[in-house]
């Protein structure tokens, strides 16, 4: 039977495409090249410093369908002069490389500013020079704050949408001071959208910004001590994931006030092949990608976080579930936080036709199957480890 031609939203076949993806090794770019294999004739070159979260697509020739539709190369866009000519031979870079983790930006400032800026620089020109579409990921942080933050605690108009709703061509960036460094990040995603927004207005780059809402789903970050340093803090799924596997509290940041939306990884990978397929509608775009419907505070993540788990690892749940510490505790001086982050859709919803599907419930459920079934056993024979040498 002859296959059905793929079409893009507007019935015009799509054709197979090259696609530079840089920092293909992390989460979304693991989801991204899985997605891109098994369901598009699109190819990938893989760029990043790392591919454990890919391996399983790059196993030898044959082993899978699409193996020759996938590349790895092994690089630091920091210095490497195979990054112009990777750029040259596809139609469409996606970047996706950063320095992402909140405990990253105040402790190592410098870092994430070279990171999320300079080191994209480089990116952009190349696009930018050589006639090559650009999807850039950027950040929800770029917002902030909301402006309802600074409104009196006892202000009605804290309840009204037009205060803390974000929306991608009218919210302002309301960051906090220079000496609060967590926002180093945030700027710096900030600068390098004005940069690709400006190339694109005198120079006629194609370009695309995602700005993710917390995205989460299966791969997200490392558990300390596992398959990751046993100091270092990831984001919250795998702080969660990390004190529900080893039964401890889950630490809840300034008693967890703060509210997140949070979408599922799937739903959001769904978004950009809508991007990459339909650049007509994506191109000059700056596109927030989130679930508006999934909002909690992070004490009720905690809380369901713990009553999924319960159900999907037959565990029991502790006397003590969390316990609240202070931010400069947990993440050092500089810490500063975004207080709640709900995503405008008209945007997305009108050029691509877009909506994010999962309940937080749902995917929370599909998350911890896999962080239990991957990690389980590895955190109980390092505890056991621990306790035999100690
Ligand atoms: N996951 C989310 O919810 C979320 C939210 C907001 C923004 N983002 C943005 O999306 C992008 C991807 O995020 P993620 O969650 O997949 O993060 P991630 O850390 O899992 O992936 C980033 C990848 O980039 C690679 N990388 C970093 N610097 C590199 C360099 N100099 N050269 C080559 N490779 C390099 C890393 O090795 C890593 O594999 C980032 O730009 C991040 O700021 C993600
Ligand atoms: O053990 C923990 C860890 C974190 N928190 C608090 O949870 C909130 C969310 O934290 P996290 O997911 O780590 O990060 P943010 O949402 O603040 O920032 C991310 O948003 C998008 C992105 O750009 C990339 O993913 C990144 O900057 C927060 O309030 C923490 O304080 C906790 O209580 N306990």
């Amino acid at each position: 039977m002859a296959s059905v031609a793929r079409v893009d939203l507007d019935g015009n076949p799509i054709k197979p495409i090259t696609i530079c993806m840089i920092g293909a090794g992390g989460f979304i770019g693991s989801h991204l090249c899985e997605k891109l294999m098994s369901e598009t004739p699109h190819k990938v070159l893989a760029l990043d410093v790392y591919n454990d979260k890919i391996k399983h697509l790059l196993e030898p020739e044959n082993a899978h369908p699409w193996s020759d539709r996938i590349q790895f190369h092994r690089l630091n866009i920091k210095q490497d002069s195979r990054l112009e000519g990777l750029i040259k031979m596809a139609d469409l870079t996606i970047n996706l490389a950063a320095i992402c983790t909140p405990a990253d930006y105040n402790t190592r400032p410098l870092d994430t500013i070279y990171s999320n800026f300079i080191d994209a620089l480089p990116v952009v020109k190349y696009c930018s020079e050589n006639n090559k579409r650009l999807i850039h990921f950027s950040t929800c942080e770029v917002y902030g704050k909301t402006i309802g933050s600074y409104l009196p605690k006892d202000s009605p108009l804290r309840q009204d949408p037009a205060y803390y709703v974000l929306k991608e061509d009218e919210s302002p960036c309301i960051f906090g001071s220079i000496e609060k460094q967590r926002w180093s990040y945030a700027c710096a995603k900030q600068l390098i959208e004005r940069l690709i927004y400006a190339e694109g207005a005198e120079n006629g780059l194609e370009f695309t910004i995602v700005r993710p809402f917390n995205w989460i789903g299966p791969r997200m970050d490392f558990i300390p001590g596992i398959d990751g340093p046993s100091e270092g803090v990831p984001r919250v799924l795998a702080c969660f994931s990390n004190n529900l596997l080893r039964r401890e509290p889950l630490k809840l940041v300034d008693g967890g006030q703060s509210q997140r939306t949070f979408v599922y990884i799937k739903d959001a990978i769904e978004a950009v092949m809508l991007m990459i397929e339909n650049p007509a509608r994506a191109n000059g775009h700056i596109f927030n990608v989130g679930n508006p419907n999934n909002e909690v505070t992070v004490r009720q993540l905690g809380e369901m976080m713990t009553e999924v788990y319960v159900k999907v690892s037959g565990e029991s749940k502790l006397e003590t579930p969390t316990i609240d510490v202070s931010s400069q505790e947990f993440y050092g001086v500089g810490y500063d936080d975004s207080d709640k982050r709900i995503p405008d859709m008209t945007i997305i919803n009108k050029q691509l036709g877009w909506n994010p599907k999962t309940s937080l419930w749902d995917l929370l459920e599909s998350t911890l199957t896999y962080q239990h079934r991957t990690y389980a056993e590895a955190v109980k024979k390092a505890i056991s480890q621990a306790s035999a040498t100690s």
